[in-house]
């Protein structure tokens, strides 16, 4: 059996990469992995400004100005300028006139037909927002291989960027197999359980734009139909997923028909859900990962496997396509693990004064998905590892969680 970390390094190092972009406007690119670095345009602040509503004053030896004029946000101060004595009524944003010592804010001045006066001495240079103290022109802005948050938009937005170069999305289809499975238009009938891996796995990763999921259906115990079914998703699709079959069953024929029509790593990994895994491809293009098919080893090899692996693929560099890992005191005990595989348990996190906690929820079974409903967390235990209570330990975010 591989070791976790082994094999998600090993799974990222063979993973290829060949990017294609494409130009998105800036409205259409959020969720979007940018392809290119981009710099600053412009220091930011662009020109000195008030970040206060208030008065813009000359000379702070002195306790009183006279008013001279009003400057307000979008005016042009550039020929503006203070004498000793003078100020100007400004507000948030607006330009900070050549000469000015100090903005003082409204609620701390006093004012009588043109002049303002303060009870306490100023500060040099308070609420004055500086040109360029946050950004200078030709820095690095944004890097590539990152989302684009809606923050970024933001950013990009104050920089002038009306459109900027992303990876083109992949396409992704994805298959549930196994004869046991209904879609969910078909009745109930003895023996056969409704496919839950598909719908969820549509679901989870519709979510990232640079995915377009495609439905690929509940495939049969077949060997013909898989194999048709999987040589004419992969004409299209960059990746394949398969669910279910992963394992040493009779009736496994994905592996088998993905072993002629491409090369596949049939891997046992030593992690609780989720020991078998396969991934490869077909003609040396279509990406495919085969999940184990109880749901909730699906969904933890998908987090902790499939994923990371199709986000290098996008474009997201390698650190940022790992999984998040955070820390957690742990709200529970393992006084003697005798546990051999890594587990990665159902767990809810609770904020404290003490800080965060975690605890598995009800139902650790691989059957058993709504543990994965009421939990937050995948909390690592180690394989023979003790845990005391109040130790710090390794959490990883579900995907609906944060
Ligand atoms: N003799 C052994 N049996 C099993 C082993 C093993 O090492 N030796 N490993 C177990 C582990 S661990 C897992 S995980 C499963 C993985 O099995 P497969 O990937 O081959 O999946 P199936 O046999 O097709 O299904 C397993 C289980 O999951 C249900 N299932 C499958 N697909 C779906 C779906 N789309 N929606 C809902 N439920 C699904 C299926 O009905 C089975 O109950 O193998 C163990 N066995
Ligand atoms: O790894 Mo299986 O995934 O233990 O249920």
């Amino acid at each position: 059996m591989r070791d976790y970390y082994e094999a998600l390094e090993e799974l990222l190092s063979k993973t290829q990469t060949t990017h294609q972009t494409e130009d998105r406007s800036l409205e259409e690119a959020e969720g979007y992995i940018l392809a290119e670095a981009l710099t600053v345009n412009y220091d930011a602040p662009m020109f000195d400004n008030s970040a206060m509503d208030g008065y813009a004053v000359c000379d702070l030896n002195r306790t009183e100005w006279e008013i001279i004029g009003v400057v307000a946000a979008g005016d042009d101060v550039t020929a503006t300028r203070l004498e000793p004595g003078q100020a100007v009524r400004i507000f948030t944003g607006a330009g900070i006139p050549a000469n000015t010592d100090s903005v003082v804010p409204q609620e701390n001045t006093t004012v009588t037909d043109s002049r303002v006066s303060v009870e306490q001495a100023l500060k040099p240079s308070a609420n004055i927002r500086r040109q360029g103290e946050e950004l200078k022109k030709g820095d690095v802005l944004v890097s590539s291989h990152t989302v684009i948050s809606p923050a970024a938009i933001g950013l990009l937005a104050s920089q002038g960027y009306a459109s900027v170069s992303c990876f083109k999305p992949l396409t992704l289809t994805l298959f549930s197999t196994g004869d046991e499975l209904l879609s969910l238009t078909e009745p109930l009938a003895p023996g056969k359980i409704y496919d839950s891996n598909r719908p969820m796995l549509l679901g989870w990763l519709k979510h990232y734009a640079y995915l377009k999921v495609v439905n690929g259906g509940v495939l049969p115990d077949d060997y013909d139909t898989i194999k048709q079914a999987l040589h004419q998703a992969a004409a299209n699709a960059d990746i394949i997923i398969c669910s279910g079959g992963a394992s040493v069953g009779d009736k496994d024929y994905v592996k088998q028909v993905l072993d002629e029509l491409g090369t596949l790593e049939h891997w046992k990994l030593a992690i609780k859900p989720g020991k078998p895994f396969a991934w490869g491809n077909i003609n040396n293009r279509c990406k495919v990962f085969l999940l184990p098919g109880n749901p909730v080893a699906s969904y933890a090899t998908t987090l902790l496997m499939t994923l990371p692996a199709i986000k290098y693929l996008a474009g997201l560099s390698i650190e940022k396509a790992r999984p998040q890992k955070w820390k957690a005191q742990a709200d529970f005990s393992i006084p003697n693990n005798k546990q051999g595989r890594r587990d990665f348990w159902r767990g809810a996190l609770t904020m404290t004064d003490t800080g965060v906690w975690a605890a598995p929820v009800k139902g650790q079974g691989s059957h058993m998905l709504s543990g994965c409903v009421n939990a937050d967390v995948l909390i690592e235990v180690p394989a023979h590892t003790n845990v005391e209570h109040g130790q710090w330990i390794d959490v990883y975010p579900l995907s609906h969680s944060f």
